[in-house]
């Protein structure tokens, strides 16, 4: 379970404050993908790096499992997983000795990491490339290793930040299966992405975030009752309209 409490987040940019996350809060139970969504520079990624504590909160916290970051960092850091587009890797390892480094950092026991490291390898379609140097492996391998070591410590909470980004229709589908996993292996999982459409299929619940708060947060159903409107891209077509305004 991930609670984030009215964590706010000021960045000084040329002399004049800005208030990137302003008073957010959210609960993502177990079992629950949940959308955390706005337009660029809505704060989604501070939020993130906020939750994950490689940035300090102004105010607010962020909790897993009962336990605030900023009281424990290393035990929040062992339950969560976190996944972005920009994820790099470590090009000369192969990809099964990178796997294997990555779990023994989150001290996982050696023979739990290995048979993890097959099995989700199997998961997500890259047990041929366990021997490649991780650095030849294209974009979209690329990608799933990256979804693979995210989980190589069975963390209770996925931080997902825009997964699909630069995938094929096959690397999206993948991305769909592995959400879906998550959501079945009981896990609370946080995505934040501009692909609303895909939003739409994948997440139970949503979170709109604009100017670092949450202007809506429901059920798609909940969201189309407060918005009146039928899909996520009219509604934030109706938020930026107000900015404009
Ligand atoms: N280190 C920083 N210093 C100053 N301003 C920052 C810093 N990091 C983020 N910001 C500003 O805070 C705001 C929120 O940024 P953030 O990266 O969280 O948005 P985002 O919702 O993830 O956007 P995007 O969808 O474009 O990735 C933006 O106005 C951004 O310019």
């Amino acid at each position: 379970m991930l609670s984030v409490h009215s964590l706010v987040k000021t960045f000084s940019v040329d002399g004049s404050e800005l208030r990137a996350v302003d008073d957010l809060s959210f609960d993502v139970p177990c079992k629950e993908v949940y959308g955390l969504l706005g337009p660029n520079g809505a704060g989604k990624t501070t939020t993130l790096r906020m939750i994950l504590g490689l940035l300090d909160a102004d105010a607010g916290y962020a909790e897993v499992d009962g336990i605030q970051t900023a009281e424990d960092p290393i035990a929040v850091k062992s339950r969560l997983g976190f996944v972005s587009a920009s994820d790099g890797v470590y090009p000369w390892l192969s990809v099964r000795e990178m796997l294997l480094y990555f779990a023994d950092l989150y001290a996982v026991d050696p023979h739990v990491a290995a048979e993890r490291a097959e099995h989700l390898s199997k998961m997500m379609g890259i047990e041929k490339l366990l021997e490649r140097r991780a650095g030849s492996l294209s974009t979209g391998q690329r990608q799933r290793v990256t979804l693979v070591r995210g989980l190589i410590h069975d963390p209770p909470v996925m931080l997902l930040d825009e997964p699909t980004r630069g995938l094929d229709v096959v690397g999206v589908q993948t991305i769909f299966e592995y959400i879906e996993h998550l959501r079945d292996a009981g896990k609370s999982v946080v995505v934040c992405t501009h692909r609303l459409d895909e939003a739409e299929r994948l997440c139970d619940r949503f979170g709109l975030l604009h100017h670092g708060r949450l202007q809506n947060e429901g059920s798609m159903d909940e969201l189309r009752e407060q918005t009146h409107r039928e899909h996520l891209v009219d509604m934030f077509v109706d938020l930026m309209k107000t900015e404009a305004a």
